[in-house]
């Protein structure tokens, strides 16, 4: 049986502040049971609040960060300096754990326009990354914790509303995304949900509708966040105000 659950905190930083301390302690629980983590980090407004959360925590140093591989859930398909990669507003937290034993090779961005010339090529090579982290015989790592924002229109990586889907394993290109930039590498819904654990994280008064919505039934089409689980638990991570239809 899955577990689902759903925490409500104060505002976005107290979210931000309670899922810091909530993947600190499963990346030690993983690195316990089985000697190393896999985690999926996300962009958005919560996601790299969260992570600055986690680079801000006294208690990243009981971590051993040697024994943690850092995926991405998506990424926008432009240049790697470009403001809008979501890798790079995550790099505070990656340069504060490189003094705790964090690798840069274990740190698996998805590819920009300066390697690729197609965000299907950038895909290709990110599906072919996840193949040789996995066990024999899968198509990824099995991720301990896959973290998700969800945009207003309940957009969750940058699988949108009837817009692209895949049946694949892996990562796909995402082109004529209705929130810009255009061009992007997401994972596939079937790769999200062979992680152990989703955790979706919501902030905000305009994701109310669409929180409700995603509790409501399951349409990946229409509503894609619905449709994210994980193995052994779905964690839906939020404040307040994104709760208020709930
Ligand atoms: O474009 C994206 O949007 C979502 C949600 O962003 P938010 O700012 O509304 O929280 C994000 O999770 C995703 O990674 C990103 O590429």
């Amino acid at each position: 049986m899955i577990a689902r659950q759903i925490v409500i905190h104060d505002d976005l930083q107290a979210t931000a502040q309670g899922i810091a301390a909530r993947l600190i302690t499963s990346i030690t629980d993983a690195i316990a049971a089985r000697g190393v983590a896999h985690v999926v980090v996300t962009g958005g407004s919560l996601g790299i609040a969260a992570l600055k959360a986690v680079a801000a925590n006294p208690a990243k140093i009981a971590v051993d960060w040697a024994q943690v591989h850092f995926w991405w859930g998506d990424e926008r398909f432009v240049e790697a300096s470009s403001p809008e990669r979501n890798a790079g507003q995550a790099q505070e937290l990656f340069d504060s754990l490189l003094p705790l034993g964090l690798e840069l090779d274990t740190v698996h961005v998805m590819g920009s326009t300066d390697q690729y010339a197609t965000a299907e090529e950038a895909a290709a090579a990110y599906t072919a990354l996840l193949a040789e982290e996995a066990a024999e015989g899968a198509a990824s790592p099995a991720f301990d914790v896959l973290m998700l924002g969800m945009g207003p229109d309940s957009h969750i990586a940058s699988l949108f509303p009837n817009h692209t889907r895949s049946d694949e394993l892996g990562a796909i290109a995402v082109h004529n995304s209705p929130k810009p930039p255009a061009d992007r590498v997401s994972l596939t819904m079937g790769t999200i949900n062979t992680a152990r654990e989703v955790w979706l994280l919501v902030a905000g008064a305009e994701k109310a509708p669409a929180l409700a919505a995603a509790q409501h039934e399951v349409n990946e089409a229409a509503v894609p966040a619905s449709a994210a689980h994980g193995t052994e638990a779905t964690r839906w991570l939020v404040d307040r105000a994104a709760a208020t239809l709930l």
